[in-house]
């Protein structure tokens, strides 16, 4: 596996280098019409991904917390920043080249630290130290921004790489913590010789004593709670289609398990899901800590960081060391220069630095070793502050299907019990190299467990509390062999149910198709893709863009709350565009508004996707991704609408049926641009009830 890793980060230098030398940027003010040919041959995944941002320059430097050197970068010509999947936290790699993006010359790596759309500017990290000379370089020169794709990023490779040894020298060794979990996984248990803890076939729930479970729950998912808490059981598998209650079952587990005593270290692939789950666990009144970048956190998540909780911890302390410090220079400067007074101050100014060093060191230990809940990201538990830590009583790896298996053995190898969460039907991890791919890195781990001992490892979530059944109906036909069922409270939910709601044929309607094309086959004015011209290799589409808007307003104006609306599109530069849009729209402040990947593990009352493809070849890119396609459809509860050109969308089978379903199930309308004032769409907001 080390080898398909190898192969992989080789694959994703060479992508990037690639896309570096072939894929020169347009020059914006120079930019010809596209043939439709060139419009599908750019449409592939990865360009499609925005992870580039060219045309810049430096225009300062500064030195940040602990050192840092952050460097500001804006766009040529005071623009705004191009539509970006690049976020806080990112690695990048900034890049000398012409100003059409190619024939880049040098590489400075590091991450990105603030991004100001607004201002066009983007700031970012350097790995240099203090005085390097690297902003110099960079100055007057045209630059490119980089991201670095996980695996490229060479701390995680090595981290990978650094887990899958330990796994092979250590993994069946007697002292090693997670020595049953890793027999387990690699069905190695008729040859340790610890066969009571290692009862491979243990399918026996915990005894729960006083412990009542919530009467919330149902009994599928209670059982998936005991079986997690069942010390002797080495792996558990839990997995479920969308809103089967994965989340409300790890969270559940995690704060009976810390009554009783476990303490466990919780991690997800993406920082995205880390912090969905420090969100879940806030309230819960244990003690929880998030370890990783602050830079890469949700603001909602910072009181739990454990930079944060250290500057609380110690803020009393700084202040009397600054005041001593204060003092002291004071002192100093009343000294001659070569004094043994002064001498001794230095000295004692040098102890106070050692002295707030070590209790910042002290004051991490303790809050970590102290903390019932760790969580962080698989690689972020390679950090030395959480592998020095005395092993954890159990690990949980939430989103795991999205996870590559040499990460999930980063956190796995420091607990004695594992628990596995996932859904193999969403996101899947990103693979670049096809012989990585077809050697079985793309398998993860959650889907390698869950046909181990034929199931036996595995428990399965069948019944769905989240989704009107039908939007619910139309996933499990396709993606789950028609084995998702409704929980009767949501099966027949509606927008309408809520008192605050008016009774709109809308807020009646669980599945919409906002259909651009005509009846009779014309497409409606403005409705086309477009390729975004920030050379970024996304789409876009302005016609789908005003029906959208359009369709939100009609929401609200039925009384559905922006914060209840979740705005989606696969394509980061319609996520753009729809942002502006609705960011225009002072009634529409609170909508969420988010690439379908980013969204994965959230919901929403009201969900509206805009698909954006639309020509006449019938090129979808990555819309086909059948996984992609049921994390979107699957967020909603009550509602969801989805614009798109039914006749580009077509000619992909798995999308014609989704757009059958809504036929059958829901309502399909023929959308045109409009005013705000709702003129060629037929949905203002006083239309009649249905019957
Ligand atoms: N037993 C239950 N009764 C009522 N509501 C529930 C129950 N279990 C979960 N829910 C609710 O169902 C919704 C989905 O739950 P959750 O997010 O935990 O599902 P999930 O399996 O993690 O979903 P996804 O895989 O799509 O992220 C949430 O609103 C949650 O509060």
């Amino acid at each position: 596996m080390s080898e398909l890793l190898c192969i992989e980060r080789d694959a994703e230098l060479e992508a990037t280098q690639e896309e570096l030398d072939a894929a020169p940027m347009p020059d914006t003010s120079s930019v010809s019409p596209r043939s439709i040919e060139y419009l599908v041959n750019h449409g592939q995944p990865q360009q499609e991904q925005c992870d580039t941002i060219c045309n810049l320059h430096a225009v300062s430097s500064s030195t940040g917390l602990g050192g840092m050197h952050l460097v500001s970068f804006s766009v040529e010509g005071g623009h705004r920043l191009p539509p970006t999947t690049i976020s806080p936290g990112d690695m990048v790699c900034v890049r000398i080249c012409d100003s059409r993006g190619a024939g880049a010359t040098s590489c400075t790596q590091g991450f990105v630290h603030s991004l100001c759309e607004d201002e066009g500017r983007i700031t970012v990290a350097l790995e240099s130290r203090y005085g390097d000379p690297t902003f110099s370089k960079l100055s007057c020169k045209s630059l490119r921004i980089d991201r670095i794709h996980g695996l490229a990023d060479a701390i995680t490779y090595e981290r990978n790489c650094e887990a899958l040894m330990v796994l092979q020298k250590e993994g069946l060794k007697k002292k090693n913590p997670a020595a049953a979990v890793v027999a387990t996984l690699f069905e190695a248990g008729q040859d340790i010789y610890w066969p009571a803890e290692n009862n491979l076939q243990n399918d026996a729930e915990e005894d729960l004593g006083e412990i009542q479970l919530k009467d919330f729950f149902g009994d599928s998912q209670k059982r998936a709670i005991s079986l997690g808490l069942n010390r002797q059981r080495p792996v558990l598998v839990i997995q479920g289609p969308p809103g089967t209650g994965k989340t409300s079952v790890l969270t559940e587990l995690i704060c009976i398990a810390s009554r009783k005593g476990e303490r466990m270290l919780v991690t997800a692939p993406s920082n995205a899901a880390v912090d969905n789950m420090v969100e879940r666990l806030a309230d819960m009144g244990l003690n929880i800590v998030r370890v990783g970048n602050p830079v890469r956190m949700s603001p909602a998540v910072a009181s739990k960081s454990l930079g944060s909780i250290v500057e609380n911890r110690l803020a009393s302390f700084r202040r009397e060391l600054a005041r001593k410090r204060d003092d002291l220079k004071n002192d100093l400067r009343h000294c001659l220069k070569d004094d043994s007074l002064a001498a001794g101050i230095r000295q004692l100014l040098k102890q106070l630095k050692k002295t707030l060093k070590r209790k910042e060191e002290e004051t991490v230990n303790e809050i970590l070793s102290n903390a019932q809940v760790v969580l962080c990201t698989n690689t972020g538990a390679a950090d030395p502050l959480v592998r020095k830590l005395a092993s954890f009583d159990l690990v949980i790896i939430d989103e795991a299907g999205q996870a590559i298996e040499p990460s999930c053995w980063i956190p796995i190898l420091q607990g004695k019990r594992t628990i596995l969460a996932g859904d193999n039907c969403q996101l899947a991890p990103v693979i670049l190299s096809r012989r990585a791919m077809e050697g079985g890195l793309g398998l993860s781990l959650l889907e390698r467990a869950a046909r181990l001992y034929a199931g036996g490892l595995s428990h399965m979530l069948s019944v769905q509390y989240r989704m009107n059944d039908a939007i619910a109906s139309w996933a499990s036909k396709e993606m789950y062999g028609g084995s998702l069922q409704s929980s009767p409270a949501v099966a027949s939910h509606l927008l309408v149910d809520s008192p605050f709601i008016k009774a709109t044929w809308i807020t009646q309607c669980p599945l919409l198709l906002l259909d651009t094309r005509m009846p009779y086959g014309s497409l409606s004015l403005g409705c086309e893709e477009h390729l975004d011209l920030a050379g970024t290799g996304s789409f876009y589409n302005e016609g789908e863009a005003d029906i959208l808007v359009q369709h939100v307003r009609s929401l609200i104006f039925a009384g559905v709350m922006p914060m209840d609306i979740a705005v989606q599109s696969p394509y980061i530069a319609q996520v753009q565009l729809l942002r502006e849009r609705l960011d225009q729209i002072p009634e529409a402040a609170g909508i969420r508004v988010a690439s379908v990947d980013s969204f994965q593990g959230r919901e929403a009352d009201a969900v509206v996707i805009s698909m954006v493809r639309s020509n006449t070849l019938g090129a979808v890119g990555f819309l086909g991704d059948s996984r992609r396609i049921n994390v979107a459809i699957t967020r909603a509860r009550k509602h969801v609408a989805v614009v798109c050109d039914s006749s580009t969308i077509c000619h992909n089978t798995f999308l014609a049926r989704l757009l059958k379903h809504i036929r059958l199930f829901g309502r399909v309308r023929h959308a045109e641009p409009g005013g705000m004032d709702g003129s060629g769409l037929d949905i203002t907001p006083l239309l009649p009830l249905i019957n």
